[in-house]
């Protein structure tokens, strides 16, 4: 389940295969998507062998994990913004079948049950893509989160906004809630790619994989999932006992 590679771009690579599979073998899959750092290469790598490979991917739907409350689709910070910039501009996706909560929505609690929905709809999420925050938080669910959690308004944690600081001007800019994906319906994915890189990783990582599968520890949910896999780079990696590394690259 843990497989480490020599550096994020290999497991772009590695990731963006998996993914053309995917849509080669199911053109209308429906596929879970991430933001944050972890994912720019994989979006890179992927923009990339999509347009050399000629892969059709207008038939698929996609649903985001998070998006900060508050902010609004055209803010450089928000997830909405960086999917375009990242994806969804670069390629020919259906724009009206690419989901994400809206962060100005009137009526989060009622988006949120409305975007559970709209999954189960949709058949469930093929391949749901994961980074993982410093405190182990998958999406934006912090450790205590139900197992049992749908899509849901989340308070952010301190460490959390502190962690994302990076992205905006200053800490007081960084949103206080957001709406995420729900560990039940993440879980209820048919695969699962959590992904990790550097070295401010390498302790969850570290943990991660020592951890029982326990709510203290939210992405620990992804050991118990018949399909997951989590794909590390050296540096993410180093503090894993050498004698259990599986590798998949090459
Ligand atoms: O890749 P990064 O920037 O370290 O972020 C890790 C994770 O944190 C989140 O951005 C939420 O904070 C996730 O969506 C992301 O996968």
């Amino acid at each position: 389940m843990f497989y480490v590679f020599s550096n994020p771009q290999a497991i772009a690579e590695h990731v963006s295969e998996l993914l053309i599979a995917q849509i080669q073998k199911k053109n209308d899959s429906v596929l879970g998507l991430a933001t944050g750092s972890t994912m720019e290469p994989v979006y890179e790598k992927l923009c990339e062998q999509v347009a050399r490979l000629n892969v059709d991917v207008s038939g698929l739907t996609t649903f985001n994990l998070d998006e900060y409350i508050g902010l609004g689709s055209d803010h450089p910070q928000s997830y909405r913004y960086y999917m375009r910039q990242h994806l969804f501009n670069r390629l020919a996706f259906a724009q009206h079948r690419t989901f994400l909560p809206d962060g100005l929505c009137a009526d989060p609690v009622k988006q949120c049950e409305q975007y559970s929905g709209q999954i189960q709809q949709a058949g469930h999420i093929d391949v749901q893509l994961l980074g993982i925050g410093n405190n182990g938080h998958i999406g934006f669910n912090e450790p205590g989160t139900s197992f049992g959690s749908r899509t849901h308004v989340v308070p952010l944690t301190e460490q959390t906004r502190i962690d994302n600081s990076r992205f905006f001007d200053s800490l007081d800019e960084v949103p206080t809630k957001a709406i995420t994906l729900g560990l039940q319906d993440i879980m209820e994915s048919k695969q699962i790619i959590l992904i990790a890189t550097g070295t401010n990783k390498a302790q969850i990582m570290a943990e991660l994989y020592e951890s029982p599968v326990t709510e203290q520890l939210p992405a620990s949910v992804v050991k118990s999932h018949p399909n997951a896999m989590i794909l590390l780079d050296e540096q993410a990696a180093q503090f894993l006992p050498a004698e259990w590394r599986d590798t998949l690259e090459s």
